[in-house]
């Protein structure tokens, strides 16, 4: 296949555009997938005594030819060639420029410039979702440990600290080719961060009653003794994966309650079972058509996104027999229910996709709650010591509910840009962690040290056409001249997440950079379509005819409307539940 870079694809019109990113997909599912598991040692597993009907709780079975597909505790794979994923080392460029440097001098908030197109629902909706699909695991390698001078002007200096030193993420070794690393979560998009990712986890979460979650007393998560909500994945924790969790726990709740009702005969595996499906495929949904058009505001990523999920063909049309090649069947009948496609490569999440989401500068330094009714400040101001970690609880139990959600609805997250990271994250004391964590510095070292490529070999190796200096990456000459400062002339020294942030001209209405939204393209249809729940198995038989019905007539704003009742007349100020809602006059 030929295939031409348009670098401003956006411009173009909507059909054309279409066609550009489909084919874009092509060149990218036949270039950027590649296993990390040899053949032979990829770990055997069988469906005996499985039901196969269902979600398993670590993951396995969704694929019945390889029962491990996306499990929890398998490898990431990459979407670069695993040549060029070899861990930067302190004898070569770990730590050259010095990540301290660049999250001070490059990252850094002076003020905060907000992301007037989207709410802060949606910062944390993608941290909600990122947990579900990946996550390298609280604890890091004590045993390994990466360390590296602090500048020579720094003011940790005057405390007496000479070097800024943090766990090794931990790692497999093989001789002869770079490290790889797993995921302890589940691959899958099966809503884990819920539901847990390991048996012992789950029991927990279960009342074993009607298929239901526990909640407390109050209809909120129980708080655990680490003072954290207990759920299926509580790491990093603040108010706004708080909210979501219980959010999406009283939603599952309110499916079990419609299973049962029509379904009196069934018992609580059964109700369970049937309730994690559809309030999966529904976060799915939501995510797909709602939470991604939202961030990446634009016609032609609107009807990309629809037509991933219902297919471009109206109604009438989809009834026809499918004769299609694959490509042209997902576009007609949409990838949901239709035919599972691996790109001839096994599913699992890439360390180039973890790199992508690096969205810490979404956070808002500062949350002040909002009264649902009026609007009007209720006097209640948490900073990200306070709202992160245990603090998520002073903030969802020290305040009504609906007036969290509600200010989550109205307030902005910060934009995505250089200059816009959260000062308080870059001295984060995260409990267990026996030092402090300059998240950005962090950011920029972790992509180092797990080979993912700096920014202008990543838009190589994507079909992106590179910089060939650092003018290239931003139209911004004050971006630029804050570039220079730290990577000189060596633009190919520019990490990605450096080169995300200061990437302009963006599509219009993007909230994050085109190098990033190519890993996008590659990664949200894919854990569609290779999910045997989303393609073949989408079906009545194993979801019931009501459970689809239920998916078809939801959004996010019915989904918060049914669970927190006083916010059913504001969350429908808008179009989209993760645009600023109107504030009630
Ligand atoms: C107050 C809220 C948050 C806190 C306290 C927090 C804290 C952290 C910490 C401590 C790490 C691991 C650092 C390490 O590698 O040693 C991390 C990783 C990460 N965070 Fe956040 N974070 C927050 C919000 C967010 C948000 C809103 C996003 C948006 C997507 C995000 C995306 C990520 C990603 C992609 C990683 C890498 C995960 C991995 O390596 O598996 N975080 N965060």
């Amino acid at each position: 296949m030929v295939y031409i870079i348009i670098p401003n694809w956006w411009s173009l019109p909507l059909y054309v555009a279409l066609i550009y990113l489909g084919a874009t997909r092509t060149q990218l599912e036949a270039n950027n997938l590649y296993d990390t598991y040899l053949p032979g040692e990829f770990p055997v597993s069988s469906c005996a005594g499985i039901n196969t009907a269902a979600r398993t709780i670590n993951g396995l079975c969704n694929n019945l030819d390889t029962p491990g597909m996306g499990s929890a505790g398998t490898r990431f794979s990459r979407f670069v060639p695993i040549n060029d994923t070899w861990s930067e080392t302190a004898n070569d460029t770990l730590y050259t420029p010095n990540p301290r440097e660049i999250s001070q001098n490059l990252f850094k908030r002076e003020t905060f410039t907000p992301a007037t197109s989207i709410n802060l629902l949606a910062a944390a909706w993608i941290q909600f979702q990122t947990h579900d699909w990946f996550s390298h695991g609280a604890v890091n390698d004590p045993d390994n440990l990466l360390s590296f001078p602090l500048p020579a002007n720094d003011p940790l200096r005057a405390t007496g600290q000479t070097n800024m030193t943090l766990r090794a993420t931990i790692k497999e070794t093989h001789p002869g080719r770079p490290n790889t690393y797993t995921d302890v979560n589940t691959h899958w998009w099966d809503l884990s961060q819920v539901y847990g990712s390991d048996e012992a986890t789950h029991a927990t979460l279960r009342s074993y009653v009607d298929g239901k979650m526990i909640v407390a007393a109050d209809g909120l998560l129980p708080v655990g003794p680490d003072g954290l909500d207990i759920t299926g994945f509580n790491d990093n924790w603040w108010a706004g994966l708080s909210m979501l969790h219980n959010i999406w726990t009283k939603e599952h709740n309110l499916v079990c309650d419609m299973f049962k009702a029509s379904n009196p005969t069934w018992n609580d595996t059964q109700i369970f079972d049937h309730a994690r499906l559809v309030t999966t495929a529904l976060n799915a949904k939501v995510h797909t058509v709602e939470w991604t058009p939202a961030l990446l505001q634009d016609d032609i990523l609107q009807t990309a996104m629809d037509a991933n999920w219902y297919g471009l063909a109206p109604a009438w049309l989809q009834s026809i027999p499918d004769i299609f090649s694959q490509q042209v069947s997902e576009a007609w009948y949409g990838i949901i229910g239709g035919k599972p496609d691996f790109a001839g490569v096994a599913f699992a999440h890439s360390e180039e996709f973890i790199s992508v989401y690096r969205f810490h500068s979404l956070l808002r330094d500062n949350i002040t709650i909002r009264n649902h009714v009026d609007g009007s400040n209720t006097g209640n101001t948490y900073n990200i010591s306070q709202y992160a970690f245990t603090g998520a609880q002073d903030v969802i139990h020290g305040n009504n509910f609906s007036d969290v959600v509600f200010t989550f609805g109205v307030d902005n997250p910060g934009a995505l840009i250089l200059g816009n990271y959260p000062s308080q994250m870059m001295s984060l004391n995260k409990p267990g962690v026996p030092y402090m964590l300059d998240m950005g510095a962090v950011d920029v070292l972790r992509d180092r040290e797990r080979g993912v490529p700096r920014y202008n070999e990543f838009r190589r190796l994507f079909s992106l056409i590179p910089a060939q200096t650092i003018d290239d990456i931003s139209d911004d000459p004050v971006s630029v001249a804050a570039l220079r400062a730290i990577y000189g002339d060596d633009v190919e020294s520019v990490d990605m997440l450096a080169g995300s942030l200061a990437e302009s001209p963006r599509a219009t209405g993007f909230a994050f950079s085109n190098t990033q939204f190519q890993a996008f393209i590659l990664a949200a249809s894919r854990r569609l379509m290779t999910d045997r729940f989303f393609t073949t198995d989408y079906t009545a038989a194993i979801y019931t005819q009501q459970g689809l019905d239920y998916i078809s007539n939801s959004d996010f704003r019915a989904i918060i409307g049914r669970n927190v009742p006083e916010l059913n007349a504001t969350v429908y100020s808008v179009d989209n539940a993760f645009k600023p809602w109107v504030v009630p006059s």
